[in-house]
C-alpha cells in the first residue's frame, strides 16, 4: 500500500521541488490538482481530506485556509509556510534540533516546516544554548545571504525578467533594513533565547543556496568557554546525522552554492584564538534543507517511511 500525498501549491517554487523529490517514489502516490482547479476551494478540500498526508506550499494566509479545510482527523499536515512555526499544538519540523524530536515527528499530525534562515541559525545556536555555552539572555547577531529563489516566483521573475515587477540588475542586496523580519520570532523561540536576535538578511544573484553567519566573542559566552567547547557541542549535537554535519576541515572560502541542489546542512566553526572570536557559518540550500528537503524528511517521519528517502544527500 502506498501513502497518498497531496501537494497544495504544487506549481510554486517549493511545491515543484517537493514534487521532484516524490515523483519517482514507489512508496508514495502523489496527488496534485490540474491547473484549472488548483485554487478551487472545493477541489482542494476534497484532495486535502482524501490524502494520508498533505504538504502546504502556499503563502501564509492560503496555508491557514487549507488547515481549516482539513476535517479528516487522520490527515498529517506538513506546512512549509511561516503560518504555524511558532503556534501551539504544532511540532516544529527540525528533526535534528532537539533530542527526541524525531520521535515526536513520527506521531505528529501537524508539522511546521522551519524557515530557511532559521534552519541555519538554529543549527548553529541551539546546541550552544542547550549546553549552557551561550547564555540565553545574550543578544545574538545573525547575518545571512540567500539565493534569489528564496523569495519565490515573484523574486525569481524580478531577477530574471527585465519586464517583471520590481525587475533588478543587482548582484547583491541587503533588505529588512528596519530589522523586523518574519523569521525573528521563530529564531528566538526555537533557539530558547530570551532576546530577539539581530537579523541581517541579504539576497544574491545566485538562484539557490544560503550562507548564515553567527559571530561570537568568547567573552560573551559562559566563563571558560573555548572554541573547542563550541566545536565539541556542535559535533555532538549532529553526531550520526546524514544531513547535518560540522565540517572537520575549514575551507579558505565558502561559496553560497556550496550545498546547492542537496538537502545537506554543513556547519563551520572558524576562530581567531588571539582575538577570542568565533565565526559560525551554516551552508544550506534555501530550497533543500531550507524548504523541500526538510518537508520530505518530515513527511517521511510522519508516515513511518525511511527518514532520508528521496532526499539529496
Ligand atoms: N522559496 C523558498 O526558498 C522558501 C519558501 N518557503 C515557504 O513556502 C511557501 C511557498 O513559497 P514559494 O514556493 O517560494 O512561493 P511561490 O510564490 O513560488 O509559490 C506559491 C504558490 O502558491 C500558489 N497559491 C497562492 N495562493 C493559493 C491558493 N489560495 N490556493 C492554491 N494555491 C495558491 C501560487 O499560485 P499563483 O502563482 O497562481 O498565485 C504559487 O504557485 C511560502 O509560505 C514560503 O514562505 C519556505 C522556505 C523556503
Ligand atoms: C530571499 C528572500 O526574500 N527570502 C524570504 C524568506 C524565504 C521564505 O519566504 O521562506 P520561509 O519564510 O518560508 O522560510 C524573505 O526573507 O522573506
Amino acid at each position: 500500500m502506498t501513502i497518498r500525498v497531496f501537494i497544495d501549491g504544487a506549481v510554486g517554487t517549493t511545491g515543484l521541488e517537493i514534487r521532484d523529490r516524490l515523483i519517482d517514489r514507489s512508496d508514495i502516490t502523489l496527488v496534485t490538482l490540474p491547473d484549472a482547479l488548483r485554487k478551487d476551494a472545493a477541489a482542494r478540500a476534497d484532495a486535502l481530506n482524501a490524502a494520508d498526508a498533505v504538504v502546504l506550499c502556499l503563502p501564509d494566509d492560503a496555508a491557514r485556509d487549507a488547515v481549516a479545510m482539513v476535517q479528516n482527523p487522520t490527515v498529517r499536515i506538513v506546512d512549509a509556510s511561516t503560518a504555524h512555526r511558532t503556534a501551539d499544538r504544532w511540532t516544529y519540523g527540525f528533526a535534528e534540533l532537539e533530542p527526541g524530536r524525531t520521535t515526536e515527528l513520527a506521531s505528529a499530525k501537524r508539522i511546521s516546516n522551519p524557515g530557511c534562515y532559521p534552519t541555519g541559525f538554529l543549527a548553529l545556536v541551539r546546541p550552544l544554548v542547550r549546553a549552557g555555552l551561550l547564555p540565553a539572555d545574550r543578544t545574538v547577531a545573525v547575518a545571512a545571504t540567500s539565493g534569489y529563489s528564496g523569495g519565490g516566483k515573484d523574486m525569481i521573475a524580478a531577477f530574471e525578467d527585465p519586464a517583471a515587477k520590481g525587475a533588478t540588475n543587482t548582484g547583491y542586496r541587503l533588505y529588512a533594513l528596519g530589522l523586523g523580519h518574519k523569521h525573528v520570532r521563530e529564531m528566538q523561540q526555537h533557539g530558547g533565547l530570551a532576546r530577539a536576535p539581530i537579523f541581517l538578511p541579504a539576497v544574491a544573484r545566485s538562484y539557490r543556496g544560503m550562507l548564515v553567519e553567527v559571530p561570537l566573542a568568547l567573552d560573551d559566552l559562559a566563563p571558560g568557554t573555548t572554541a573547542a567547547h563550541v566545536r565539541d557541542a556542535l559535533a555532538e549535537a549532529y553526531d550520526g546525522s546524514r544531513l547535518v554535519s560540522l565540517a572537520t576541515e575549514l575551507p579558505a572560502v565558502l561559496d553560497i552554492e556550496r550545498t546547492a541542489r542537496t538537502d545537506r546542512l554543513e556547519l563551520f566553526a572558524y576562530d581567531d584564538p588571539a582575538a577570542g572570536q568565533i565565526r559560525l557559518i551554516a551552508a544550506l540550500d534555501n530550497l533543500g534543507k531550507g524548504a523541500a528537503g526538510a518537508a520530505v524528511q518530515n513527511l517521511n517521519l510522519a508516515c513511518g517511511l525511511p527518514e532520508t528517502e528521496g532526499l539529496r544527500l
